[in-house]
């Protein structure tokens, strides 16, 4: 959760950015605090990891304003960068190294800037207790997924980047990669910028989400607020005296308390079907595509 007040520690206003002669960001601002994680979705192409990459200082931007823990991510030295952890799309070198001597390894450039974690206890954060002696080039693709999360987070940074983390997670290394994200940003109040296509990890983490379509940020805001902006009405389910009902109502909850004084144990069956994070995408993905 975020502690508000404070200056965002990740800043972009009016970002631009062209590849040769095509853009693919048309004026992008992002906002993030400490504690706070922001999740950045959009379709293929959206312009998500062009904003990230250009955060992470590997791009410079045509235009715009950009600040990460308020410096320019092109300018910032060595100290800056051990305050921010990276995770890329995909990380392939280092196959015949061990894990727990690559995790090492980096450990050892962070002092004099920061106290790393401890090798032991982040193999353990990210579930390679168990590989810690295992050669990088023969772990699965989900082991090595937690290696990269692993080196992005390993300087405890104060920003991190992740983009795709949980791309070939099976369901235990995707619970155990929320706990970790949870635990950066409760502890160690880390902020975090993720990039996924997993609506329901983006429900589950994000505390704000910006929607990315066409280089164009369409919409923002927790994905409760999102899903009221789409859809104001709530669908409540029933049966009374076992005949089926569906009824659309923007106060779910003042309708059941009426149907239970009214109708007491004839009802059953309830559900209350609220508009999830993957109707307002659809919704707004589809909206922007079929523009002129
Ligand atoms: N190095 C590059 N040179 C030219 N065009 C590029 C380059 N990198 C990306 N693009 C283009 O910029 C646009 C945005 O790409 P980007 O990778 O930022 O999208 P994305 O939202 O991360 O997509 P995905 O969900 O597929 O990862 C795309 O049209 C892509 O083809």
């Amino acid at each position: 959760m975020a502690l508000g007040g404070a200056e965002p520690v990740i800043d972009v206003r009016g970002l631009r950015m062209s590849y040769g002669a095509t853009a693919v960001l048309h004026g992008v601002d992002v906002r993030a605090h400490r504690g706070e994680v922001v999740a950045l979705l959009g379709p293929n192409g959206a312009g998500k990891t062009t904003t990230v990459e250009i955060l992470e200082g590997f791009r410079k931007p045509s235009a715009g304003e950009v600040r990460v823990l308020g410096v320019d991510p092109l300018t910032g030295d060595e100290a800056w960068r051990a305050r921010v952890g990276v995770v890329l799309q995909s990380w392939r070198d280092h196959g015949r190294w061990r894990v727990a001597e690559l995790l090492d390894h980096f450990a050892r450039f962070y002092p004099p800037y920061r106290t790393p974690f401890a090798v032991d206890e982040l193999l353990e954060l990210v579930g390679l207790t168990g590989q810690a002696r295992t050669v990088v080039g023969t772990l699965s693709g989900g082991q090595r997924r937690r290696l990269d999360v692993a080196v992005g987070v390993v300087g405890r940074p104060e920003v991190l980047f992740l983009d795709e983390p949980t791309t070939g997670f099976d369901p235990e290394a995707r619970q155990a990669f929320h706990d970790l994200v949870h635990r950066l940003t409760d502890l160690d109040d880390t902020a975090i910028l993720l990039t996924t296509h997993d609506l329901d990890e983006a429900e589950k983490l994000a505390d704000r989400i910006v929607l990315l379509v066409g280089g164009e940020v369409v919409a923002e805001g927790s994905a409760p607020e999102l899903t009221r902006r789409i859809a104001s009405r709530d669908e409540v389910r029933y049966s009374l005296d076992g005949e089926f009902f569906v009824h659309a109502t923007e106060d779910a909850t003042g309708f059941v308390r009426e149907l239970f004084e009214q109708h007491d144990k004839a009802i059953g069956d309830l559900e209350v079907r609220r508009a999830s994070l993957e109707d307002v995408y659809m919704t707004m993905v589809r909206k922007q595509e079929a523009r002129p």
